[in-house]
């Protein structure tokens, strides 16, 4: 138990996906798992522990931005001993080669944040997935026949469609090769390393920065079916 999460130590598999959105973690245990039970609801961010294809899996929100999934990761690596989180995320897409609902895998994470400044580096700190859940998931991807885009991606603590630098803010991200913005991705992958554990981001692109287009409403839930399933495969080879 911690002060976010109630779940004992034993009712929280060695690996957890984890969206922002409590409600994902909600439906990834109904139509996914099976035998899945409520684990914690502290503050509403739901975890959720089932089985898939007869692994024990978690599935536990993080809320939204690098605070938020830093408690949370923390805390499964450390009190919980989980051994790799899978963030399942949705994104902007900073490039035109990325189409509403293709997959984009995190290699590393560029940020606005000062999220490092707490490990007291004498430089820049870009953290990094773990290669071999990189490898596993591109490798899912390609056999379900998803489209997936395997690159750096930009981890902002504003939100990509509000914020006071206004609209085009993004486009020095993408000049640098940034494919897409999401608010967690850097903060999972230093909290990883900081615990000396595995960590990817998996996420969909359902807002594009470039076009403007993106899921609707029913889209945002089913539209993310993909990247669970990829998200589940690669915890089955954990
Ligand atoms: O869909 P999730 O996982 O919450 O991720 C993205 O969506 C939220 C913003 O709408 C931020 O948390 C961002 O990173
Ligand atoms: O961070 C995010 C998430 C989804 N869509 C965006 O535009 N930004």
């Amino acid at each position: 138990m911690t002060p976010h999460n109630r779940a004992d130590k034993a009712d929280i598999a060695p690996v957890v996906l984890a969206p922002g959105d409590p409600l994902r973690a909600k439906l990834v245990a109904e139509h996914f798992l099976s035998d899945a039970r409520l684990v914690t609801d502290v503050r509403n961010m739901l975890g959720y522990t089932g089985f898939f294809k007869g692994q024990k899996v978690t599935v536990m929100a993080t809320g939204m931005g690098g605070p938020s999934i830093g408690i949370y990761s923390y805390e499964l690596f450390t009190t919980y001993d989980v051994k790799a989180i899978i963030r399942i995320g949705t994104c902007g897409g900073l490039q035109k080669q990325i189409g509403i609902g293709d997959l984009v895998c995190a290699m590393t994470a560029s940020t606005d944040s000062a999220w490092a400044h707490q490990y007291n580096l004498k430089g820049t700190l870009s953290p990094c997935c773990d290669s071999e859940l990189l490898f596993k998931a591109v490798d899912q991807a390609k056999q379900l026949g998803y489209p997936c885009h395997a690159g750096m991606v930009f981890s902002s603590d504003l939100f990509s469609s509000y914020n006071a630098l206004g609209q085009e803010s993004w486009k020095a991200w993408a000049r640098m090769g940034a494919l897409a913005q999401d608010m967690e991705t850097y903060a999972l992958y230093a909290t990883a390393a900081w615990t000396a554990k595995r960590a990817l981001s998996l996420l969909t692109m359902t807002d594009s920065c470039v076009s403007g287009e993106g899921f609707g409403p029913e889209m945002r839930s089913k539209g993310l079916f993909p990247m669970i399933e990829v998200a589940l495969g690669v915890a089955l080879e954990v």
